[in-house]
């Protein structure tokens, strides 16, 4: 059995990779759907022909992850695109987070997103794609999104090396690292927007387009849009320091 794996498959762009992935890789058996709200997967097992197989499990919780492992020992399927896209952030400073949200953020984020790569890794193989969403929030650090940013720091670091690691066994792993997203990200993540992120603000079908494509030109990063390409150029040459200041006043 041939399958793709999508965690946040109930929205935003988890649900838009089942959604191209059930078009872009017709051969699939299954694509297995991961997210607490049930409902969700269930209504988008019916606007898509790919068979769904849908687990609403949350994956804060280790229990969930026994299931995963258990399935997967079942099935023994060949994990052909796995997209770790189940996440959320939290607007505010850190001092105003309570311990459950930074927690929340960082085993959702960081252990849950570890957990599940390793778990599939060993029922990936030739060109199978590993698509890790991070953030360019990974780039740099966010003040008022500073646990959030460095979770996703977390991913891409992680993500990069993996990628060395298992490029042997014909495994690519792809780091996708969007701005701004029209999701229920910021709705979830209360505060208030930007103008600078509004007017960055992508379209989740766009963003996934470019991830889809980018994965399967075995690529390491997937950066969609003029504006996040030029913050990572500008990441990579302007010190941080110098950038922070500037955050400071257009965030
Ligand atoms: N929107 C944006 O601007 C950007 C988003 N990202 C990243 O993209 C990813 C997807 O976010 P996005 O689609 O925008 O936001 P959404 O809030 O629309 O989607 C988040 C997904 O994660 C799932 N999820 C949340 N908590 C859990 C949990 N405990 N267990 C299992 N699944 C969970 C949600 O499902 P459910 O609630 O049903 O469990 C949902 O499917 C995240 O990692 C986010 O950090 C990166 C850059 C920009
Ligand atoms: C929520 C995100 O990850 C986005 N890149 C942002 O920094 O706003």
């Amino acid at each position: 059995m041939q399958i793709a794996i999508v965690t946040g498959a109930s929205s935003g762009i988890g649900k838009e990779f089942v959604r191209q992935l059930s078009y872009c890789y017709p051969w699939l058996d299954e694509i297995w759907v991961i997210a607490r709200r049930e409902e969700n997967l269930k209504q988008l097992q019916k606007r898509i022909d790919a068979k769904l197989r849908i687990l609403p499990l949350d994956l804060r919780k280790d229990s969930s992850f026994f299931t995963i492992q258990k399935l997967l020992k079942t099935e023994k399927p060949h994990v052909k695109v796995l997209v770790n896209a189940a996440g959320f952030g939290k607007i505010g400073k850190v001092s105003e987070c309570t311990t459950n949200t930074i927690q929340g953020m960082i085993t959702l984020n960081c252990t849950a997103l570890t957990k599940m790569t390793t778990l599939c890794l060993p029922y990936c193989g030739k060109r199978s794609h590993v698509i890790q969403i991070a953030s360019a929030a990974a780039f740099v650090p966010q003040p008022g999104l500073a646990v959030y940013a460095a979770t996703k720091s977390y991913v891409l670091s992680l993500s990069r090396a993996l990628r060395r690691e298992v490029k042997q066994e014909g495994i690519t792993v792809t780091t996708v690292c969007p701005g701004p997203v029209d999701t229920e990200f910021f709705q979830k993540a209360g505060g208030s927007l930007s103008f600078a992120k509004k007017v960055c603000m992508a379209k989740a079908d766009q963003v996934v387009h470019k991830a889809i494509l980018d994965a399967a030109g075995g690529k390491e990063l997937s950066v969609y849009g003029i504006p996040m390409n030029a913050v990572y150029v500008l990441c990579r040459i302007i010190p941080h320091r110098v950038l922070l200041a500037v955050m400071n006043l257009i965030l």
